[in-house]
């Protein structure tokens, strides 16, 4: 990751949904980003959008206010994309970079929908909101990994990956995953709450947890290490350990999780 945001040219996103509102908060929270280069395509304002228009960026940019646009960011669900594309896709420069954030979404149909140009795809997590995310990169193309790594890594860890088809396990354990992890510290509250913690001292004690394990590995601990770090001889976690891997039981949820994600990511570019 970097401290400041190093890409010197105009951005054009289309989408600002959830993904897109984080992204938006991300790049406007990095040091160096121009909010007055950021150009967002949308239907309905947001807060995201109001955030970047009282920054100074463009709201539903004209044809003329996109020729200087150097990368366009796909940010809009998998069963809208090329309608959502199409008007933009002649407007944009002949060098332009176009970067993918959707799930299943080929590369190369991306590439035909707009003329040729190189294209990038990754697999972010929301928390780009908070320049505390990780985004999954693959191109085959060597500017459009340079132009996308520049736009992400003010606020992701940018991971690049080999092959186009790993975007699918890369969305399995990072793009969906903080869903996955929520769920299961939703799990853990209820489970205090059946050995008798009230509600809210359940909630707010699992929520410790996630935000004790997180910290926990942020200087780069491996996980490993963490877990050991926690596990007394013969004590609680060992006891907690143990009983998780009964049967490969959280192997087996996180493998079920994972595998039902990368299945719906192949379904969706068919
Ligand atoms: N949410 C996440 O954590 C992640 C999402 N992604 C990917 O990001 C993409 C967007 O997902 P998400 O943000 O969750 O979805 P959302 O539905 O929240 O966002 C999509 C946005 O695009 C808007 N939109 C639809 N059609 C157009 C159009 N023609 N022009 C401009 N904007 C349009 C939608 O407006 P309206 O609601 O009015 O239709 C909506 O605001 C997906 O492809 C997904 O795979 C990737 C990684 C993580
Ligand atoms: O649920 C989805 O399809 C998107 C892709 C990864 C996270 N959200």
């Amino acid at each position: 990751m970097t401290d400041t945001f190093t890409l010197d040219t105009d951005i054009a996103l289309i989408g600002c949904g959830r993904l897109g509102s984080a992204l938006v908060e991300g790049w406007l929270a990095t040091p160096g980003f121009k909010a007055d280069r950021l150009k967002i395509i949308e239907q309905y304002e947001t807060s995201a959008t109001d955030q970047a228009k009282a920054a100074g960026a463009t709201i539903n940019p004209s044809p003329e206010q996109m020729k200087g646009v150097g990368i366009l960011v796909l940010a809009i669900k998998p069963a809208v994309w090329r309608e959502a594309l199409q008007p933009f896709a002649d407007v944009i420069p002949e060098d332009a970079v176009v970067a993918s954030v959707m799930a299943g979404v080929r590369l190369d149909d991306i590439r035909k929908a707009v003329g040729g140009r190189p294209v990038a795809r990754l697999m972010p997590t929301t928390a780009v909101a908070q320049r505390q995310g990780v985004a999954g990169l693959y191109s085959p193309d060597q500017k459009a990994r340079d132009v996308a790594t520049a736009l992400f890594e003010g606020m992701a860890d940018v991971v690049p990956l080999e092959a186009e088809d790993l975007l699918d396990p890369a969305t399995g354990v990072a793009g969906s995953a903080p869903a996955f992890v929520y769920a299961f510290i939703q799990a853990l509250a209820r489970a205090g709450e059946a050995e008798g913690l009230k509600p809210d001292a359940a909630v707010r004690l699992a929520r410790g947890a996630l935000r004790s394990a997180a910290a926990g590995v942020s200087g780069g601990q491996s996980l490993e290490d963490a877990i050991e770090r926690i596990a007394s001889k013969g004590g609680t976690t060992r006891a907690g350990l143990d009983a998780l891997e009964v049967d490969g039981g959280a192997a087996r949820a996180a493998t079920a999780a994972v595998s039902a994600a990368v299945a719906k990511a192949r379904d969706l570019s068919r």
